[in-house]
């Protein structure tokens, strides 16, 4: 289990994680999301001690895990696949990581095979394509055979039948009893992959729960109705009680009216309808919203900040 308690750390005057606090549990693949600059990279740096928090602190199995005398076997990750030595044969990285975590050396030719790199074995790391390097670094992590794992943001760079096959290798990883946490900044990724979900947002925690829980929430029903007097029916709309919000010109999105009652209220008043659509969010969509006032660099903040300019 891990377990992050209160966490804060800065760089600076810059507060990246803020008194962020969640649990990941054995058995179940968990997903770690939030935009770009959340804080989701730097919560893993510390909880695998490489950073050393501001407040609080995080636990693997327990004990904090730069105390924890079994390294490797005890937890394994991949945080930047780009960080390994370009002249080193993937045999030779993987075996110098097996001797010095006292691990035996028939675990490199397992862990190779078990990724697809038995064949590209002996070639230097610094030709491998960067999906290469992502399997690598799973290798990396699955080394010491360990109860633990975690993934910075594991399916870049990878086509799509290297996603389907971290994806199985993840549900398999869980389905043995591990602790599986895995960051990425697109919901899509974890759509099929994720049994839990920790969401961030600007270093604060936004929601901890099941996927199917988030997918419930997310699934708020909202109308599209398309009209000529898109205005009008707009204020017509609002008074009964909904909102309705222009999409281009004779379109409008309302929330919290059925479509049937928006059917009645057009007729009822005789407006003129070419649409009424019921939509449900994506989960992406959902994510998105959730996050809107956590994201550090906006869209449409940084296209206003250039027009201003
Ligand atoms: N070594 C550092 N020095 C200064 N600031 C840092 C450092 N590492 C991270 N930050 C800042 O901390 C915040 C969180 O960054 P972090 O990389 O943890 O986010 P993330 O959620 O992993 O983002 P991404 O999805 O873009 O990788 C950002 O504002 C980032 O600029």
């Amino acid at each position: 289990m891990i377990e992050v308690n209160e966490l804060t750390k800065r760089y600076g005057r810059r507060t990246a994680v803020d008194r962020l606090s969640f649990t990941v549990n054995p058995g179940v693949v968990t997903g770690f999301l939030g935009p770009n600059g959340a804080g989701k990279s730097t919560t893993l740096r510390v909880i695998l001690g490489l950073d050393a928090p501001d407040g609080g602190g995080t636990t693997v199995g327990g004990v904090p895990f730069a105390s924890h005398p079994r390294g490797l076997r005890h937890a394994g990750a991949l945080l930047d696949a780009q960080q390994v030595h370009g002249g080193r044969t993937a045999h030779a990285h993987l075996a110098a990581l097996a001797r010095s975590n006292g691990l035996p050396a028939r675990r490199v030719a397992d862990v190779l095979a078990e990724v697809g790199l038995a064949e590209a074995a002996g070639r230097r790391i610094g030709g491998f394509s960067l999906g290469m390097k992502q399997r690598l670094g799973v290798a990396t992590a699955l080394l010491g055979d360990p109860p633990v794992l975690l993934f910075d943001e594991p399916f870049n760079g990878m086509d799509p039948e290297g996603v389907l096959w971290l994806r199985r290798l993840f549900r398999r990883l869980a389905a043995e009893g591990r602790t599986v946490f895995l960051s990425s900044h697109l919901m899509s990724e974890m759509e099929s992959t994720a049994d839990e979900l920790v969401v961030i947002g600007r270093g604060r925690l936004v929601a901890a729960e099941p996927l199917r829980v988030f997918a419930a929430r997310a699934a708020r029903l909202s109308v599209v109705v398309g009209t000529s007097r898109a205005a009008e029916l707009a204020g017509l709309l609002a008074a009964a009680g909904a909102e309705a919000v222009p999409e281009g010109g004779e379109r409008l999105v309302v929330t919290g009216l059925s479509a049937e009652r928006i059917g009645a209220l057009a007729l009822e008043h005789r407006f003129p309808l070419c649409e009424l659509t019921t939509r449900t969010a994506s989960l992406e969509e959902a994510f998105m919203e959730l996050t809107a006032d956590r994201v550090e660099y906006p869209a449409d903040r940084q296209a206003s900040a250039g027009a201003a300019r």
